[in-house]
């Protein structure tokens, strides 16, 4: 491994500061909570409980309760999935008809390890008893900015996590500095690594404070002797004092800039920003399910919309469990990077797609004045679900079936209202579960014009 030491800017060490908790009026904080000793024995019972039937079911994990990454981890992953669905089932109660089929959600046969992107800052601390500076990495404390140090993860890729911990290890060796967020100083503010599921090429994203990197040559090169995997690494940077993690300029430091992966029997593309589905196993599941409920029969428009790097549309014009595809795709999509994936990755496939870099809503109200017409709307929104003017214009081109697939139920649900009171139906529901041990649902809904 190299040795070599050079200056990167910012070099001043400061303790990490803990952040108040978000949502906590300031004078709850230190509060003292009164408990009886009795139900303070019982909460310390349950709590044990907990933690035996996780281990029982393999899934141990040192920084249980204090990483925000995994809340559900001590429920038992049947009793996380019944209580997925009952949420699902309730939270869609009034809109779903006595016609509409419910599906039981899609759980995964071995919920462990399933993230293909790992994200991790670094930041400096000071270890008082060893009497030197140390750089954390992992995961945000619940609730907080504070970095806990992990050196495993439950669900994260392993060689991803073994990457973030030798990126650490290098930076030592480099006299690289991390990033500190009060102080807008330092060169390292998170890694990024992403692993392709089936082809196993794996990227590096450095995420670094300036555009100068010293020594760039021999830190890819160190990383990429530690880690034969590592397929190709990129610079990304980001100079503002903000907490989004990317920048937009880029620069590859080593290989094409992208890796390549399978999903549903097609090849893709993935650069450093473009939206890509961390749970490789469980999006085939989802893409599958999304496209069955699409009930294509061969001479369709399907529009894609929010379709990031393409991929639900190309499935979609390819066809699943050998049934047929659509006759023709439009894929829209904002970021131009994932767009020119997209096209990259329909010619790769030699399928033929129109792929669209414009916000979804313009698009769409476009489509509708130009009197367009439309079979299918595919439609993946982000967190924040779709907008008004998309889901009017929606209506106005009035496809025959609506297949919204979503990674926030409760934004979908304001979405479906609007659908539901403008003339479509549900007709089913089908929930994906792509995050075990978290709270989040993936849920798709299929409408018929009423
Ligand atoms: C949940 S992702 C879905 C991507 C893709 N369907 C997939 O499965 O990989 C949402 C995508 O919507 C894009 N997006 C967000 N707001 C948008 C807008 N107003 N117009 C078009 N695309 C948008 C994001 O860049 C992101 O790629």
């Amino acid at each position: 491994m190299e040795k070599k030491k050079r200056h990167y800017p910012g070099n001043g060490v400061k303790q990490q500061k803990g952040r108040a908790r978000t949502g906590m009026p300031a004078a709850a904080r230190g509060q003292r909570v009164r408990m009886t000793e009795d139900v303070a024995r019982r909460a310390e019972a349950s709590k044990n409980a907990s933690a035996h039937s996780a281990r029982r079911d393999g899934l141990f994990c040192p920084i249980d309760g204090r990483c925000g990454g995994c809340e559900l981890l001590r429920t038992p992953y049947r009793k996380q999935l019944k209580e997925k669905q009952e949420r699902m089932e309730a939270l869609f109660a009034d809109l779903l008809g006595d016609e509409a089929a419910v599906s039981p959600i899609a759980g995964m046969q071995d919920p462990r390890y399933y993230r293909n992107k790992v994200v991790s800052p670094y930041v400096a601390v000071y270890d008082r008893r060893a009497r030197k500076r140390r750089i954390l990495c992992g995961m945000y404390e619940r609730g907080t900015h504070r970095v806990i140090d992990s050196r495993e993860c439950l669900i994260e890729n392993p060689e991803a996590k073994r990457i973030i911990l030798t990126v650490r290890e290098l930076m030592g060796n480099f006299g690289m500095t991390p990033y500190d967020e009060d102080a807008d100083t330092g060169f390292l503010r998170h890694v990024q690594v992403r692993v392709g599921h089936t082809s196993g090429e794996v990227m590096v994203t450095l995420v670094t404070r300036e555009e100068d990197f010293p020594a760039s040559r021999s830190f890819v090169r160190a990383l990429k002797k530690a880690h034969p995997s590592i397929t190709t690494v990129v610079q990304n940077v980001n100079t503002r004092k903000t907490n989004v993690i990317m920048g937009d300029k880029e620069r590859t430091l080593y290989g094409p800039g992208f890796i390549l992966d399978s999903l549903c029997g097609l090849t893709f593309r993935i650069s450093s920003k473009s939206f890509y589905q961390v749970n490789s196993d469980q999006t085939e599941v989802l893409y599958t399910r999304a496209i069955e409920m699409a009930g294509l029969a061969g001479d369709e428009t399907v529009m894609d919309a929010y379709c990031g790097t393409g991929t639900i549309g190309l499935v979609a014009a390819r066809g699943v469990n050998g049934g047929p595809g659509a006759a023709r795709v439009i894929g829209v999509e904002e970021r131009p990077d994932a767009v020119a994936d997209a096209r990259n990755n329909a010619r790769h496939n030699g399928i033929d797609a129109e792929f669209v870099a414009a916000d979804a809503g313009a698009f769409m109200r476009d489509l509708a004045a130009r009197g367009e017409s439309l079979d299918v709307l595919l439609m993946d929104p982000p967190r924040s679900g779709s907008t008004p003017d998309f889901l009017k214009a929606a209506c106005t081109l009035a496809p025959r079936r609506i297949v919204y697939i979503s990674c926030n139920p409760e934004t979908q649900a304001r979405d479906a209202s609007y659908l539901v009171e403008h003339g479509y139906r549900i007709v089913e529901m089908q929930p994906v579960d792509m995050f075990p041990h978290t709270p989040h649902v993936e849920n798709i809904l299929a409408f018929e014009r009423a």
